[in-house]
């Protein structure tokens, strides 16, 4: 299990135009995404949080609860600006919603990272390839993140330029970082699941 003092935010409110359907409600192996998610990450008791501009009716039915982006529109940052601020965490993983093989264990590691330093952000990079939406966050993080987002600025990365961000360059397994973007994407996944 992840430390209970981290909370998970799970950003399901984009828009999957690429995919042609919901990401978070796509079906993997059998399982909508999302509750594939919550069962890999293994958060039972922890905060949890879903952030979402589509339709909050199937994660209510499943007891997850959703609140929507206060910046809609704004990309997986707003997405992250508002998971900050309903958490009662101090630290928060931030999924995305389209990652098949998030995994528990590389949670943990950066959990332990997070708790053990004082940094603002711990973002694991794998293959010379950094995951923010893979990422722990600080809640202190959300005025800077509002002034930023006030600016007209949305990308992940150079809002992290900006803050204590420790990268954690350790040996992670690559497909823990697959997120599935197009329809080839999602096949490609499935196929590994059956292997
Ligand atoms: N809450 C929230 N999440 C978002 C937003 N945009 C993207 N996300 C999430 O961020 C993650 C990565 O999203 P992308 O694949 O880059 O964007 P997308 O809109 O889902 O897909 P495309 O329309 O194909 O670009 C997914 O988990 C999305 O659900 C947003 O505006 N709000």
């Amino acid at each position: 299990m992840i430390s209970p003092g981290i909370g998970l935010i799970l950003l399901a409110g984009g828009q999957s135009r690429r995919m042609g359907q919901d990401k978070a409600l796509l079906s993997f192996a059998g399982e909508p995404m999302v509750k594939r998610l919550l069962r890999r990450l293994d958060f039972d008791g922890n905060s949890i949080v879903l952030i979402s501009a589509n339709q909050p009716e199937p994660y209510q039915k499943w007891g997850i609860p959703v609140v929507a982006d206060d910046l809609p529109g704004a990309g997986p940052l707003a997405g992250i600006q508002a998971g900050l601020r309903r958490s009662p965490c101090t630290f928060n993983l931030v999924v995305a919603c389209d990652l098949p093989f998030a995994s528990a264990a590389v949670a943990r590691r950066l959990s332990q990272v997070a708790e053990d330093g004082d940094y603002d952000a711990v973002v694991p990079v794998c293959d010379g390839r950094a995951h923010p939406l893979f990422s722990i966050y600080h809640r202190r993080l959300q005025g800077e993140l509002d002034a930023f987002l006030q600016e007209g600025k949305r990308r992940v990365g150079d809002f992290l330029d900006r803050v204590q961000t420790r990268y954690v360059t350790e040996s992670f397994p690559s497909q823990a970082f697959f997120n599935m973007n197009r329809p080839e994407d999602y096949r490609r996944a499935e196929a590994w699941e059956e292997e």
